[in-house]
């Protein structure tokens, strides 16, 4: 009889859920969601928090759409999500299974996440030097964690422990009192060493950082625990794996050989490829550079190119058009909105007006905002607007990450991933204009596939 491995990817903008099939490595069912958690803030702190509540709720609404007769039998659940965030729970309080299968949070704060701008650079600058090749930029976990301690500290004092919103759905599956984190997601926050994959714990402590909240590393592909109660039919007992980074499952569903670069937008993008596995990352970080190493599995490395900016920019444009709409007494859908922009965009083949999209800056130029130039009266229309916008986020990344420098690297293809790029054919044509390389389109590349291949290739 099929066995299944469940692989959810708990993402920024939505939530994924497959069921893989575990002999034939093939996706038997899946669905989507859009978790809508963002909490809306004034200006103040540049905070981007999303409520704890409505992502497990559409965690929760994602897996129960799947087919029960198919979750009787799955073997394995392995999670992944957006990385770098943060938030907070108390032990043996953090969630609640009194309404039978399934669970909901109970003393969490909200996520703090990979978007958050509370940390300046003046804040930054004040924080210790991390032993670590990775430079630690606002949104980082133990930023985050040190802005609080700083800012906030009545904010840490009834809650005993931190991880990402993806550590945080695995601890509360498995019963644990603790988190359990891999480098993949340590990497993120922050002072941790990946050539030892150990904390930062002398330096972190010697700053006053509440060590405690320190999550427990697990290797990258091991496991957490196993299901402490039936979830959604899922029995008690499956095996949990610890969770990864959304990143590096997006590569893993997707990249067949080492002459492959990897393309994911999602609400961010990242452009990647695999360094070969003797390649060890220097000793300090280079603030300065658009490239940043992030540990793989087994000791490996990806080069990345990890921008803010990626299908997000688009949605901040629907938004900003919503509210327009709103304002000016319309009324139109988000998705017909979509849909109407990338019609018009396609009829628009090219535009002049230029558009540099990083609202949220980068991390290794956070000051460098959007700016829009070359207006003129023939280039304002919709179509105009928004082929310079999907042309702006693939001109950002390929200044991040070059073509020659791929080349350099032996790139000969470019692998597409992530539902922003699958559900807009202008990013896709950019990118086709962007890179001199054969770009093809994975079938079901994405996170969620990802980290259910990991659990089955591992368990
Ligand atoms: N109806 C739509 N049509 C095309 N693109 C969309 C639509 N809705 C959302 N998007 C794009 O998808 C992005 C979110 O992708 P998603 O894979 O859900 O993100 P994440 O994995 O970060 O949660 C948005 O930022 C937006 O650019
Ligand atoms: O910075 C990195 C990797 O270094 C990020 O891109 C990482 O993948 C984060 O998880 C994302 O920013 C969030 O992912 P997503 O929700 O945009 O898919």
């Amino acid at each position: 009889m099929t066995n299944f491995i469940l692989g959810l990817d708990v993402g920024t903008t939505s939530v994924k859920a497959v069921l893989l099939e575990t002999d034939s490595r093939t996706v038997s069912a899946s669905h989507a969601l859009p978790t809508a958690a963002d909490i809306s803030h004034d200006g103040g702190i540049k905070a981007r928090e999303q409520d704890t509540g409505r992502i497990i709720d559409a965690v929760n609404r994602c897996v129960g759409e799947l087919p029960a007769d198919k979750l009787l039998r799955v073997r394995g659940i392995g999670l992944s999500g957006q990385m770098h965030g943060v938030l907070l729970w108390r032990a043996k309080s953090g969630c609640d299974w009194s309404s039978g299968d399934s669970f909901t949070p109970r003393d969490t704060s909200q996520l703090i996440t990979w978007q958050d701008g509370r940390c300046s650079s003046e804040f930054l600058r004040s924080l210790p030097n991390p032993d670590s090749h990775i430079n630690t930029a606002t949104g980082f976990g133990c930023a985050t964690l040190f802005w609080l301690i700083r800012n906030r500290p009545e904010f840490l004092e009834d809650l005993t422990v931190a991880g990402t919103i993806q550590d945080y759905v695995v601890s509360m599956l498995c019963g644990l009192d603790g988190c359990v984190m891999t480098p993949q997601n340590a990497a993120s926050w922050g002072f941790f060493n990946t050539s030892t994959n150990q904390w930062n714990e002398s330096i972190l402590k010697a700053a006053g950082f509440p060590l405690h909240l320190l999550p427990q590393c697990a290797p990258s592909g091991g496991l957490a625990g196993k299901t402490r109660s039936v979830w959604h039919g899922i029995p008690a007992g499956t095996p949990v794996g610890a969770a990864l980074g959304d990143f590096q499952c997006s590569v893993y569903s997707c990249m067949s050989a080492p002459t492959d670069a990897v393309l994911n937008i999602s609400t961010s993008a990242q452009l990647t490829f695999a360094m070969p596995a003797d390649f060890r990352p220097p000793d300090s970080p280079d603030p300065t550079s658009s490239i940043s190493y992030f540990p793989y599995f087994d000791s490996s490395y990806l080069a990345v190119a990890a921008s803010l900016n990626g299908g997000n920019v688009l949605a901040t444009f629907v938004g900003m058009l919503t509210s327009w709409m709103t304002e000016l007494g319309a009324d139109l859908t988000e998705s017909s909105l979509y849909e109407k922009l990338i019609h018009l965009a396609l009829n628009q083949e090219s535009s002049d007006l230029r558009m540099i999209p990083t609202i949220l800056g980068e991390r290794h130029d956070p000051g460098s905002l959007g700016q829009v130039t070359r207006i003129s009266t023939s280039n304002l229309s919709l179509g105009h607007v928004t082929r310079a916008l999907c042309h702006g986020v693939l001109s950002n990344l390929s200044s991040m990450m070059p073509a020659e420098l791929l080349g350099k690297a032996g790139v000969s293809r470019i692998v597409g991933s992530g539902s922003a790029l699958a559900r807009n054919q202008v990013f896709r044509q950019e990118v086709e204009r962007a890179f001199p390389f054969e770009v093809m389109y994975g079938k079901n590349a994405d996170s969620a596939v990802g980290v259910a291949m990991v659990l089955s290739d591992r368990l």
